[in-house]
């Protein structure tokens, strides 16, 4: 589904992703851990073609993001570590001009809209503008517009920072059905056990340059993530 190869990536002198080369499947929930400014929302950046890379080439369904952007964006929802959102438009009108970009049918839309609203408990904010959300409440209209379209990957950095334990507890569930149902998840955290309970697959990433990545079992063995994660961080 997401295939990443030799990718690196410079800001000025500075190498921030040093050739990289990272494989996730149909079906994975794939973790994305390292210290601050490993490069990880680098990596991210170039998969959803917010930024150009200087080497290498990241496919996505077989499709170059260099070659094919629109249709490689057709198929993805990123959300980014930030949710900027139009702070001018309500929560409503959000959604709707991301399912109006995706082309959501009118009755698709209505009962996702309806649906996940309800789950992440935020149906009556939706009338208010976005200006008027908490950070948390901002996260949960992220997550709805991400699955608004039926999304073949979802590319998330830091989703469950600011989200409440119920509405992380939502995320991880959607996460894993979305994932069963054959899409495919790619996404960072600084939240060692989170990435340990649900991920399928972790990638560790340390300087630019990867240097563990594996199942949870090949990457940790009987040991705890997080001192696999601090030995390799040394
Ligand atoms: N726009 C930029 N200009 C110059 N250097 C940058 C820029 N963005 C990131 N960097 C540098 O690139 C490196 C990787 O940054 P990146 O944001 O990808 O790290 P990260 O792993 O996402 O970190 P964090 O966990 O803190 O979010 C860092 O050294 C950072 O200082």
């Amino acid at each position: 589904m997401l295939r990443i190869e030799h990718l690196t990536k410079k800001y000025g002198d500075k190498t921030a992703v040093d050739d990289l080369n990272l494989h996730i499947q149909k079906g994975e929930i794939y973790g994305f851990i390292g210290h601050n400014g490993a490069g990880k929302t680098t990596t991210l950046k170039s998969v959803v073609g917010i930024l150009q890379f200087d080497r290498g080439e990241i496919y996505i369904g077989g499709e170059s993001v260099k070659e094919q952007p629109l249709k490689c964006k057709s198929k993805i929802a990123y959300i980014p570590d930030n949710p900027d959102l139009y702070d001018y438009m309500t929560g409503i009108k959000y959604l709707n001009f991301i399912a109006d970009i995706f082309k959501v049918s009118a009755a698709d839309r209505k009962e996702r809209i309806h649906k996940y609203a309800d789950l992440f408990e935020i149906t009556d904010e939706l009338a208010q503008p976005i200006a008027a959300y908490s950070h948390g409440m901002k996260q949960k209209l992220a997550i709805i517009s991400a699955w608004l379209h039926e999304p073949e990957l979802i590319i998330m950095d830091e989703p469950f920072v600011g989200l409440d334990p119920k509405a992380s507890h939502l995320l991880k569930e959607m996460m894993r059905a979305f994932c069963d149902n054959g899409g495919a998840i790619f996404f960072s955290t600084h939240v060692l056990e989170v990435a340990e309970k649900l991920c399928d697959k972790v990638a560790i990433i340390k300087g630019g340059k990867l240097i563990r990545q594996g199942t949870m079992d090949e990457v940790k063995g009987d040991e705890s993530l997080e001192d696999v994660f601090l030995e390799l961080e040394k």
